[in-house]
C-alpha cells in the first residue's frame, strides 16, 4: 500500500486553479519534498492530503483512505503542522504538549513517557517549564513538531516547517525530522528552499498548481540537458541582461543571487562568446567555470520561460 496517492487531484477557487490534476505516489517511509515558490499550490494540496479541504476533481488516498469519504480515520492517523500551527503563547512548552495531547484523547496514565521522550529529541526538555510566547523561532517550530507528533502518526505533513526560522535551527529540525525517517514516519514536507529539497528522498516542483518535475534530486538533477557555465561579476543583474540578449538562442541564462548561469549545449563556442560580450560592455569577468547543476538550476530550467526569467 502506498502512504500517500493521488490521481488528477485538482482544487479551483473560483477562476483559479490552485492544484492543477496532480498525480503522485509516496512509498511508506519516504521523506518527500514539495517545492514550489509561494503560491504555487502547496498547502492547498497538503490540506486536501490531510482530508481539510476536499478536492474540486480528482481523488487522494492516503494509508490507503480516501480523503473525502475516510477524513476522520486520517486524520487520528496523521500529524499536520500548518504554517501557523497553533500553540498557546501563555501556556508553558509542557503544557502546550499536554493540551494537543488531550485533543488526539491520548490517556493521562503512560502520558509522561511519550512526552518525556518528545521533550529529548526535539532538545526542548530544559525549556519545559518556558512559555511558548517567549521561545525563538526555532524553538517554537520544534514544539508544533512535537505536538504533532503526540499521537505516534505514521505521516507527518509538515507546511513550510522551517519558514523564517535561522540556518542553525534549521538543520537542527531536520535533523530530527531524518531521526524520525528512521523509526519508519513518512514525511511529507512543503518548503520554498531549494537546499532543503536537496534532503529529500524525492521532490516535486510544483508551479501554478501543475507538478512540473518529480524524482530523486540526483536524478532531478540528471535530467538537465548541457552544461552549466557559472559567470562571475560584480555586476551580475546587468550581465544576465547583456547575455541573455547577446548569446544564441540555444542557451537559457539565469541569475542565481551573484551570479548568473549559462546552460548551453556547446561549452566551448559559448564560454568565448560570454567573454567577449562581458568585455564589449565592460564588465569584469570575475570567473567563469563549468559547475554541477544544483535543484534551483532544474527548476529554473523546468519553468515555462517567461517565468524563469528572473
Ligand atoms: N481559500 C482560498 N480561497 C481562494 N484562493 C485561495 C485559497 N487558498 C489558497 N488560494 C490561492 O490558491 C493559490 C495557491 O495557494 P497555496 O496557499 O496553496 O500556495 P503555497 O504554495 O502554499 O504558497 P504559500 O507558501 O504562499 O502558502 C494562491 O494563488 C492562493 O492565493
Amino acid at each position: 500500500m502506498h502512504a500517500i496517492d493521488t490521481e488528477n487531484l485538482t482544487k479551483r477557487f473560483g477562476e483559479l486553479t490552485a492544484v492543477d490534476g496532480l498525480t503522485l505516489t509516496i512509498a511508506p517511509g519516504e521523506l518527500f519534498g514539495l517545492v514550489g515558490s509561494d503560491g504555487a499550490g502547496k498547502t492547498t494540496t497538503m490540506r486536501m492530503l490531510c482530508g481539510i479541504m476536499d478536492p474540486t476533481e480528482g481523488r487522494a488516498r492516503v494509508l490507503g483512505r480516501d480523503t473525502v469519504r475516510e477524513a476522520e480515520a486520517i486524520k487520528a492517523e496523521i500529524g499536520y503542522m500548518s504554517q501557523r500551527f497553533g500553540l498557546y503563547p501563555d501556556l508553558t512548552v509542557l503544557e502546550n504538549i499536554h493540551f494537543y495531547a488531550d485533543i488526539y484523547g491520548i490517556p493521562r496514565r503512560g502520558r509522561d513517557a511519550t512526552i518525556d521522550r518528545l521533550l529529548a529529541f526535539s532538545n526542548l526538555a530544559p525549556f519545559r517549564r518556558r512559555q511558548a510566547g517567549n521561545l525563538s523561532g526555532g524553538m517554537k517550530q520544534k514544539l508544533g513538531l512535537a505536538c504533532a507528533l503526540i499521537h505516534t502518526p505514521r505521516i507527518l505533513f509538515l507546511d513550510e516547517p522551517t519558514n523564517g526560522v535561522d540556518p542553525v535551527s534549521r538543520r537542527d529540525f531536520w535533523r530530527i525530522l531524518y531521526q524520525l525517517l528512521r523509526e519508519g514516519v513518512t514525511i511529507f514536507v512543503t518548503t520554498a528552499y531549494l537546499d532543503e529539497a536537496e534532503r529529500c528522498n524525492r521532490v516535486g516542483l510544483i508551479h501554478q498548481g501543475r507538478l512540473l518535475a518529480c524524482d530523486a534530486p540526483d536524478r532531478l538533477k540528471g535530467l538537465m540537458r548541457g552544461t552549466i557555465l557559472e559567470v562571475r561579476t560584480d555586476a551580475a543583474r546587468q550581465a544576465a541582461r547583456i547575455l541573455r540578449s547577446g548569446l544564441d538562442g540555444t542557451t537559457s541564462v539565469g541569475l542565481f543571487g551573484d551570479r548568473v548561469h549559462v546552460v548551453t549545449e556547446a561549452p566551448d563556442r559559448t564560454r568565448s562568446a560570454v567573454e567577449a560580450l562581458m568585455a564589449r560592455e565592460g564588465l569584469p569577468l570575475r570567473g567563469l567555470r563549468p559547475i554541477e547543476p544544483s535543484l534551483e538550476d532544474v527548476f529554473v530550467s523546468v519553468l515555462p520561460a517567461r517565468d524563469g526569467a528572473p
